[in-house]
């Protein structure tokens, strides 16, 4: 049967999420959905035994291969890389630590086939926003979350779990999409040319903890998101109006810290 499916992996050190994120995921696709969908890590050269896990699984049956980048590194061009190597024409993407649940990759791809994009959003009713979260993660996820409002009308542009199809790629102008750091799916959605009417599809889901391993998220990446924005704000509305937008959030951020001191004192 063609492969119709793909769902793509960045990983970076995730040995021991391999296995249980392979075998989660082909038994929730089920009988008919695993004959016809590839799973696909992008790995930055870890070398930490995770090849070797890729290939037990393949021994044993599951439709899964590793890309292995020693000239590059990164969560956002591993993503497009895996993207364009893809053989489906149905596109998923999902962090390797398990707090994407396999589970909800199904309904992703059923949304997928009635919509040119897809994301699992963490911000629906009765969903549990990154409730295990540190504080500081929290604080920092509303606030790029909130930079985000005036780009894109999706509740979670922020997720790392999300899909599209194909087609919309192919047709886009690969130099346009921005590689560097974590929001890949927020330069998808401004810059694809996604049609017009009933363009994205949600899937509600909990934001699991990772058990194994360690976040990747540093400075690095919140300064690589500030950048972006700076882009994807050009990008759309032109430079004279980022001058609005940056008076815009230092006045909110003036206003959140005079708030704060005045909770604190
Ligand atoms: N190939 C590759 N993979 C990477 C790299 N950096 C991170 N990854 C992989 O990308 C996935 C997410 O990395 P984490 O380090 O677990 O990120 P996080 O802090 O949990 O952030 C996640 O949630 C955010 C939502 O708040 C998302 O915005 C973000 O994209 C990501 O999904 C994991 O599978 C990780 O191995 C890299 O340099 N190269
Ligand atoms: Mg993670």
């Amino acid at each position: 049967m063609a492969i119709e499916n793909s769902v793509i992996v960045p990983a970076y050190h995730e040995r021991l999420n391999i296995k249980p994120l392979t075998t989660r995921l082909f038994a929730a696709l089920g009988n008919d959905g695993s004959k016809t969908t590839e799973l696909i890590f992008v790995d930055d050269n870890s070398k930490d035994g995770s090849v070797e896990e890729v290939d037990a699984l393949q021994k044993q049956g599951y439709n899964v291969r590793i890309i292995v980048r020693t000239d590059e590194r990164g969560l956002s061009s591993a993503v497009l890389k895996g993207f364009h190597g893809a053989q489906g024409q149905y596109l998923i993407c999902m962090d390797a630590d398990l707090q994407h649940p396999p589970e909800s990759v199904p309904q992703l791809f059923d949304v997928l086939r009635n919509h040119a994009f897809v994301l699992g959003t963490r911000y629906a009713p009765g969903v549990g926003i990154d409730k295990d979260w540190p504080l500081y993660r929290r604080v920092i996820s509303s606030g790029a979350r909130m930079m985000a409002r005036p780009l894109t009308t999706a509740s979670d542009p922020m997720s790392g779990f999300f899909g599209l199809q194909k087609k919309y790629l192919l047709n886009s102008d690969a130099k346009e999409i921005n590689a560097q750091g974590f929001k890949i799916a927020l330069d998808l959605l401004v810059k694809l040319p996604l049609p017009r009417q009933n363009a994205i599809g949600e899937v509600p889901f909990s934001f699991g903890v990772r058990t194994e391993g360690e976040s990747k998220l540093s400075g690095k990446v919140i300064v690589q998101y500030l950048q972006q924005l700076q882009e994807l704000y050009v990008y759309k509305f032109g430079a004279n109006n980022l001058v609005l937008f940056l008076f815009f959030w230092t006045i909110l951020a003036l206003y959140a810290f005079y708030k704060l001191m005045s909770l604190v004192f």
